[in-house]
This record gives structure tokens, sequence and C-alpha cells, in this order.
């Protein structure tokens, strides 16, 4: 393709110095979302991104099979809230998904609430649904844009009518009933301007109790810890309803816990008297469930892959007890009290699911059930509640959502609902796991391989897909827009299962964070050259992509081993890795990158920053890559700032150099943020365009 002519960028001589280090920052006016210069960036790289993608026939092509494939009816995971049950549900291309409820499992289904009809372009979005105790009431949270800000409205079940109540300024923090007269919710009070497009730290976090009824301008405060302003919070009732757990976080794993007797306040008048349990940010906790004082949790203390403790909240400081050891090898992902006396368990054995019951009382294995290879996406239980709902997926099984009832044990679960997808043919494709040596220090790393069923493998179109940090694993998941790239491609869909995930516990998380960080890096790269090794792919049909701390992955790629990829799409990303923890919720991520304020880590960071490890080609092995980097206007999770600044500085540095042919472009969404609720359509028209930019820039010859 010809070199584009990347538009003009204002530079400023912008100088700090860190711990002896001189940083320069030319495009920190880029980093203002509402300066001409910021609005002009965006405007001059979306001129030149969407008609390299969308002048095509290629996009119409791609979005028309992709719309065709998406148009199948989707099923979340059901639940059981008072005597009624509940499920999202999507006829195919519907923007937002639906909630239905059922009176019984073989009732008609009743339509309980549509964010739909909330805004004319499906960007109102419902974050969760929180159902008090006996199912009376629900709290809902609205988000607009994509934005990670969120509205609490209430509902009454029975009537399926709204209250007047309304709550604003609500971020990170799901609302806790208290019996079914209020709910528990975080806040951050007197904010500004808060839709998403903003940059401002989100400090100060304090919690307050909304009784139904009451405007919020009345709400009682009940927590503030003024002197810790990067504290957040969140919290559970106990199962008696006695008592309030309460969570403090600083960062994205460890936490503290804190708990208040509520039987002291029958009526909330005011802050609450919190006994400690855990004051130390070392290792996670999270409850499961009491029996009076004794409290069940799961953590990773002492146990990287996670066992389950019995904690006196009579004596929290007595010996806490052991009722499941950490197992050798498999993860204890999450646990879930139901039927009264039952535990049932989420294990990740090498990267699948596996969902065993254990008794409650003594701890001991009970049974398994038999479940496909694959994920448990979604589980819905509850201790007063015999029945279960778990939802299945894998690469090639978009949902099935089965039913169980404890009291009828000798029957299998039931199908509840089956996600299916007209005349797809299953056996057409095929599933492997492989596990890789990581060519730096010989650590073996799992990925799965999706691609058309044949015998022999030959090279082909590659999407090599990674995330690496945050305890997030990349278990089997369905995904319309890999199977078309595989399809439409001929292509191999590879998920790496990177270090800094919790693929293999605490310990696979540790060995790719803060001082580690530079593994997942190098786990990412040795996959691209197995890949390449083994006849899969060739360099210039392979594509890497992530999203966030996914993007930051791809961004440190490129400008380590540009000669290993031919194409590298980065979504959301975090790209400046000086700066990440000034904006928004950034700072919560120090545990996992560690802080640019420390010397240690700020010199850690320098190393890989993709900001600040630009170089200029100058040669045909440091060409960068077709990169395309995508991010949207109303992302407060990951400020676009990062994309801006990334873009400027390597469209920059592309063009002093001859050897340069390969184009870097920016996409930025309107009324878009980071991920979460995004509408269908836009789901959509964001999948055709990074499936057009890897059939143009891979050269791919496959008709559509
Ligand atoms: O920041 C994160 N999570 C980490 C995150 O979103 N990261 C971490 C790096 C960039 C980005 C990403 O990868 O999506 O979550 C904020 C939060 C949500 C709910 C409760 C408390 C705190």
């Amino acid at each position: 393709p010809s070199v584009i002519e990347y538009p003009q960028v204002k530079r400023e001589e912008v100088e700090e110095t860190f711990f002896g280090k001189v940083i320069s920052d030319p495009y920190r006016c880029l980093e203002n979302p509402d300066s001409e210069d910021a609005k002009k960036f965006v405007d001059d790289q979306n001129a030149i991104s969407q008609p390299f993608l969308e002048s095509s026939d290629t996009w119409n092509k791609i979005n028309k099979k992709l719309t065709s494939l998406w148009n199948f009816e989707k099923y979340g995971v059901a639940s059981k809230h008072g005597n009624k049950y509940f499920y999202s549900y999507n006829t195919g291309l519907q923007n937002q998904n639906v909630i239905y409820c059922l009176d019984s499992l073989s009732s008609e289904s009743k339509l309980f609430l549509d964010p739909n009809s909330l805004s004319t372009d499906g960007t109102v979005a419902l974050t969760n649904l929180k159902y008090s105790k006996d199912g009376s009431r629900v709290a809902y949270g609205l988000s607009s844009s994509g934005s990670d800000w969120v509205t609490i409205k209430f509902r009454n079940v029975e009537t399926n009518e709204d209250f007047d109540d309304v709550l604003e300024y609500s971020k990170f923090f799901q609302p806790t009933w208290f019996q079914n007269q209020g709910v528990f919710y975080g806040t951050f009070p007197n904010f500004g301007t808060a839709d998403g497009c903003e940059t401002n730290a989100n400090e100060n976090q304090k919690v307050y109790y909304h009784k139904i009824g009451e405007k919020q301008e009345n709400d009682v405060l009940i927590a503030e810890f003024p002197h810790e302003p990067k504290w957040r919070f969140s919290s559970e009732i106990s199962d008696c309803g006695f008592y309030l757990i309460f969570y403090i976080m600083v960062g994205c794993n460890e936490n503290l816990v804190y708990f208040a007797d509520l039987r002291k306040t029958p009526e909330i008048t005011g802050k609450l008297d919190f006994v400690k349990v855990v004051t130390e940010f070392k290792y996670d906790y999270e409850f499961i469930t009491n029996n009076e004082n004794i409290f069940y949790f799961r953590t990773n203390d002492k146990a990287p892959n996670y066992r389950i403790i019995t904690i006196d909240f009579n004596d929290p400081n007595a010996e806490w007890k052991t009722l499941i050891e950490e197992h050798p090898k498999n993860v204890l992902d999450w646990a879930c009290c139901v039927n009264k006396n039952k535990l049932v368990l989420h294990y990740m054995v090498d990267v699948r699911s596996a969902l065993q019951v254990h008794c409650l009382e003594t701890g001991k294995f009970d049974f398994e059930f038999k479940i496909d290879y694959g994920c448990i996406q979604g589980f819905s239980g509850d201790r007063d509640s015999s029945e279960i709902f778990f939802q299945f997926v894998s690469f090639l099984v978009p949902g099935i959502v089965y039913h169980f009832d404890f009291e009828n044990l000798n029957c299998e679960p039931k199908i509840f609902k089956e996600t299916k997808i007209p005349n797809f043919d299953r056996d057409a494709y095929k599933v492997e796991q492989i596990f890789y040596p990581n060519s730096e220090d010989g650590e073996k790393i799992p990925m799965f391989i999706v691609r058309k069923n044949r015998k022999e493998i030959q090279p082909t179109p590659t999407l090599l897909y990674g995330y690496g940090g945050f305890g997030i694993s990349l278990q089997p998941t369905f995904s319309v827009t890999f199977l078309a790239f595989i399809d439409a491609f001929d292509g191999n869909l590879v998920y790496a299962n990177l270090r800094g995930g919790s693929e293999f516990g605490m310990n696979w998380h540790d060995n790719g964070r803060l001082l580690n960080k530079q593994n997942v890096f190098n786990d990412f790269q040795s996959a691209a050259k197995y890949l390449i090794e083994n006849n899969y792919t060739k360099k210039e049909m392979l594509a890497i992509q992530g999203g966030s701390n996914g993007g930051l992955l791809v961004g440190a790629c490129i400008n380590q081993r540009p000669d290993l990829f031919g194409a590298a799409v980065a979504q959301v990303g975090v790209f400046d890795m000086l700066r990440f923890h000034k904006f928004t919720i950034g700072s919560a991520w120090i545990s996992d990158y560690g802080s640019p304020d420390e010397k240690q880590h700020f010199f850690n960071l320098l190393k890989y920053s993709p900001l600040h490890n630009v170089h200029i080609p100058e040669n045909y092995q440091q060409e960068y890559p077709s990169t395309m980097i995508l991010t949207a206007d109303h992302d407060d999770r990951v400020s676009p700032l990062h994309s801006l600044k990334f873009v400027a500085t390597l469209q920059s540095a592309v063009k002093q150099s001859k050897f340069q042919r390969n184009p870097i472009l920016l996409r930025v969404y309107k009324k878009s943020g980071h991920g979460f609720g995004k509408p269908v359509t836009k789901k959509i028209e964001e999948a055709t365009d990074i499936l057009t930019f890897l059939y143009k820039v891979l050269k791919i010859k496959s008709e559509l």
C-alpha cells in the first residue's frame, strides 16, 4: 500500500525528571480530551482509518457475514429470586439483552426489564441486577455510552414498576440489600462532570445507605476513609442477614476484610462500627457463607491455588481453620453455598472447567457434574434454595444453561435453555491444547488452537490473542468474530494462556506481573515463534490482538519484535506506563504494574512502556507490522489518551523512515467505552473493522 501521509500533530517540549532520568512527553496535550489539539487529532485519525476500512467492498461483505453469523438467539444464565426465575435473552441482533421472568420453570416467560427501551441507539446498558433477599425488589444499574459510571434504580418485582428513587455518581460497587428496605452503595460524591469522558482520578469513594423512598441527598454515610483516598469498597450481607461483610481494595486483587454486626443498628442512622478481620493487603479473601459467627472464605492466603478457610467472627484473631485444602495443581476459581449444606466449587484444570459438589460441614467431596471440555461461564445458586443453574460454553458451543435441583439428586442436570446456531457444523472445526516452551526460560505455556478440521497442517492466516495480567484466565469461550476469522480466512484462532493470568493460580499471576511482567511479552512472542516453526502460519500471515492490558501486550510486542508479526490490533490499550496511575481508576493497576513513583518499578516500567520504547525503523527488520489501535471517547476505564499519545509517537517515528510501508492507524469510536455493555450494533461494527483491517493487511486471498 502507498505510504500514508500521517496528520501533523502539535509537539511540545514537555520534559520531567524522575530518579535522575529525563523523560520527554511531547504529546502531553493529547491527554485533555476537550483540547482543540486532541479533538483535531481524533478527527484527523478517523479521517484516515475510516476510509481505509470502510471504502472497500470488503467491509460490506464482512459486515453482512458477521451480522448473519451474529443473528442467533442467546440466553444468559438463569437465577431464582423469591419464587420467580429470571434470565437474559437476546433474539440475536438486539442491542442489549432483555430480562425475562417465569413464575415457574414451565410457565410462559414475561418481559421484566428491557434496556433497549431506554435509548434509541442501544447505548444505555444494564450493568447489574441485585434482588432483595425475598426477591420482592430489585436494584439495577444503568450505564451510558460504555462509561463505568452507574445510575442505580429500583423496581417492584410484583408490579414490574419502578420506584422514584435514583442514585447517581455510583461506580465500582454493586448495591447490597439490607433486608428489603434499602441498599448500601458506593459513590464518588461531588465529582463534577461524570460522563466517562473525564480523566480525573476516582478518589475518596464513600459508602452510603439508601432507604427506599428517601432522596439521595438524605442518604446515610456509613463508611469513609478520608486518609486513604485510593481505597475502594464493596460489601456483602451474610446469609443470616445479621452481618455486613465489608471489603477494602486498593489494587486489583489483595483486599482487607472488615465486618459490622447489623443487629446493633436495626435502623441505619450513621457510620457503622467495623470489626477488622484482615488488616493487611497481602492476599484476597472472598466470603462464601456463614453459620452464625463461623464464616467461610475462599482465599489464596498461604494457598496460591486457593483454599477454603473458616474464621470465627466472635474471635477473628483465633487460629483460622482449613475446610478444603488447596489442590496441588487445580485452581479453586470460585465457591458457592447452596441447598443449606452443599458447596459448589468451580475448578480450573489445565484451563478447562470442572464443577464439583462438596459437603459444607466436612468439606468432603460429594460428586462432580459431568461437563464437556470448556468453561462454566455462568452460575447461580443460593444457600436457601435447592436449585442451581449453570451455563456451559466452549469454542464451539455458544451456550447451554442447565438446571439442577438437589431435591432430585439422582437425576442429571436438565437443559433449561440451549443457544443454537442455524446450520453450524461443530465437526468442521478442530480444537487442540498445546503446551509450548517459553524460549527464554523454558516455562511451558498452554495455548488453544481452533481451526478448520483438516488432515495436514499448512501455513494459514493466524490470529494470536492474549491478555496476560490481573489474574484473568482465558478459558474456552464462544466468539462469533473469531469463528468468522476461521471461516472467512481459513484461519487459525489461538488463545495463549500467558503468565499474569490465573490459569495456574496465584503463582501464574505473580510470574506475569510487577518485575516479572516481561515474562508475559516473552510468552506471547514464544507463541508466535512456535506457530511459525510448526508451520501453522508465516510471519506475514500472523496477527496479534489484545485489549486493555492485552493492548499493552500488543504495544510492547510490536516495539520489541516488530519482525515477528504481519499485523497487530490493540483495543483500548494501556500504553503510557509512567502516567497510567494518574487517570480514572488507573492507580488500581499498580498491583500488577508497580508504581511509577517508586524507583525500582519506574525503571522496570520504563523498560517496556510502549509509549517510551518506540523506534525509528532503520531496516526492514525493524519495520512495524501493520497496526491498528482502537479506542473510544467514553472509555473511563482506560482513557483514550493512552492510544492517542502512542499513535502520535508511532506515526512521528515511522514517517522519518523509508523502511516503513505498513500502515499505523487509529480508530476512535464515539459514544463508546471500554467494552462492557457495548450495543450489538457497535460490537459488529468494531468486529467488521478488525476483520477488514486484517483481510487487507495480511493480503488474504480467500473469497469472502
Ligand atoms: O480497574 C479495574 N480492573 C482492571 C482493569 O480494568 N484493567 C487493568 C489494566 C487495564 C484494564 C483492563 O485490562 O481492562 O477495575 C476497576 C474496578 C472495577 C470494579 C471494582 C473495583 C475496581
